[in-house]
């Protein structure tokens, strides 16, 4: 057996989002988001699944804070909901909004772990929304007076403060494809909406250091790790396109100041052309401290005319996969920080997110036995010592997510939980990955 040893100041934490586990949808003055009028409206969601209780973390976050400390972590990344501090998305401060997200800092400050901020997480304002949403412009400004008042009222106990959470979910998944809220299909749409997303990331980190806010922030963008099933230059082109999709087109902006020519061209073929204004990218890629990556798979494409957006087909190649239907690919992991490191530079990197879905059952003693997502996390710890050892500027992991939550479109049925959530009672009970992870934090590693 070989002992995987990680630095001692590696960051090990867990994940989860403000609509995904609060509940508390019309309490104590939090205005409507675009998700509760999304899974609200019949058909959207799975089982008509809404996030009114969720997992009522807003009234049970102590118990949640018990659970970080029991795990072991040092941080723990959640997201503040726009609606509870700005109801109208602009206007009035809900103080009592901002009063949920000062007593949960405060009980992770008294538990010894560091609060990673989320500004963003998919819960636009419908009042906002109303307005034409990312689409207008004018959101970008009610973005950054929503992050100045949060910076100024947890400045110096947030210290690691991401502006988005996964801006290609935001525009194509959410605008294109039609998955996620508002539900729209309109390529157009959702290429403006990832560039006023970016300028709103941009303009709050200028905010940020115009404060002269304590801490570090970042962004958090989710990479699929993507490759040509064959050397045939049109696999290599088409499955290039399919992960710049999610990787570059985001990556590139942020980094390097430019959005990837050849992507541009593709979209302006369909129709779609990036509504760039003087000085947006200059400001799309302000200095930041780290990037948040989020990753769960990838696969292997080629080319096949008029297949999807970019002509290009995935192929099948026999990977195991989780109940998501998404591929576990860890080797995936390796590749996509590498390549992020090869292209960017050295900027440090979180994981923000990893994690896995599988059925889970609940035994008698409550207990869940989920040997295959235990297995996932080895699998990727695995890959993550093996970055770190490459010379991967790599921080930390947050796995997602701490609880069994409401997971978007598919609803409750979907656990990516190390904690089961029981969604009668409520009760929380640790899985075997919980368990699993304990052990590896308070080993400082792992054996393989
Ligand atoms: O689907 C699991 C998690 C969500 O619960 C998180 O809120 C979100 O940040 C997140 N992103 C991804 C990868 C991108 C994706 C999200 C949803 C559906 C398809 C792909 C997976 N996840």
């Amino acid at each position: 057996m070989a002992k995987l040893q990680f630095p001692q100041d590696f960051v090990w934490g867990t994940a989860t989002a403000s609509y995904q586990i609060e509940g508390a949808a019309g309490e104590d003055g939090r205005g409507p988001s675009i998700w509760d009028t999304f899974s609200h409206t019949p058909g959207k969601v799975v089982n008509g699944d809404t996030g009114d209780m969720a997992c009522d973390s807003y009234h049970r976050y102590e118990e949640d804070v018990a659970l970080l400390k029991k795990l072991g972590v040092s941080a723990y990344r959640f997201s503040i909901a726009w609606p509870r501090i700005f109801p109208q998305g602009t206007g009035e401060v809900n103080e009592k909004g901002l009063d949920y997200y000062r007593r949960v800092v405060d009980a992770l400050l008294a538990a010894g772990i560091e609060p990673a901020v989320t500004l963003y997480h998919w819960d636009l304002p419908q009042a906002l929304q109303d307005k034409g949403g990312w689409a207008n412009r004018d959101t970008i400004d009610a973005f950054v007076k929503y992050a100045e008042v949060v910076f100024k009222a947890f400045d110096g106990k947030i210290k690691q403060w991401i502006t988005f959470n996964e801006t290609w979910c935001v525009s194509f998944l959410s605008n294109y494809i039609g998955a996620h809220a508002p539900g729209n299909t309109d390529l157009q749409l959702a290429v403006t909406v990832a560039h006023n997303c970016m300028v709103a990331h941009g303009e709050a980190v200028k905010k940020f250091r115009s404060l002269g806010i304590q801490g570090q922030i970042g962004t958090t963008h989710n990479l699929y790790w993507f490759e040509p099933y064959t050397t045939k230059p049109e696999d290599v082109a088409a499955a290039h396109r399919q992960r710049a999709y999610n990787n570059e087109w985001f990556m590139d902006p942020t980094f390097k100041g430019s959005y990837p020519q050849f992507m541009v061209d593709w979209f302006r073929e369909k129709g779609a052309e990036v509504p760039i204004q003087p000085g947006d990218m200059e400001t799309i890629s302000q200095p930041i401290d780290f990037i948040g990556v989020n990753f769960y798979s990838g696969g292997f494409g080629r080319y096949k005319k008029g297949e999807g957006l970019f002509d290009c087909e995935e192929v099948q190649v026999g990977f195991d996969k989780t109940f998501m239907d998404w591929n576990v690919y860890p080797d995936g992991l390796y590749k996509v920080l590498s390549w992020v490191r090869e292209a960017y530079g050295d900027v440090p990197i979180y994981i923000t997110e990893n994690g896995s879905c599988y059925d889970d059952t609940l035994t008698a003693d409550n207990r869940v036995h989920d040997a295959e997502r235990a297995e996932y996390y080895k699998k990727h710890f695995i890959q993550c010592h093996r970055l770190i050892e490459s010379g991967v500027p790599l921080k930390g992991y947050f796995a997602w997510s701490l609880l069994d939550n409401f997971e978007w479109a598919e609803g409750y049925k979907k656990r990516f939980g190390i904690v089961y959530t029981d969604y009668e009672t409520l009760a929380r009970h640790p899985k075997d990955s919980f368990y699993f992870i304990q052990k590896v934090i308070q080993d400082g590693g792992l054996d393989v």
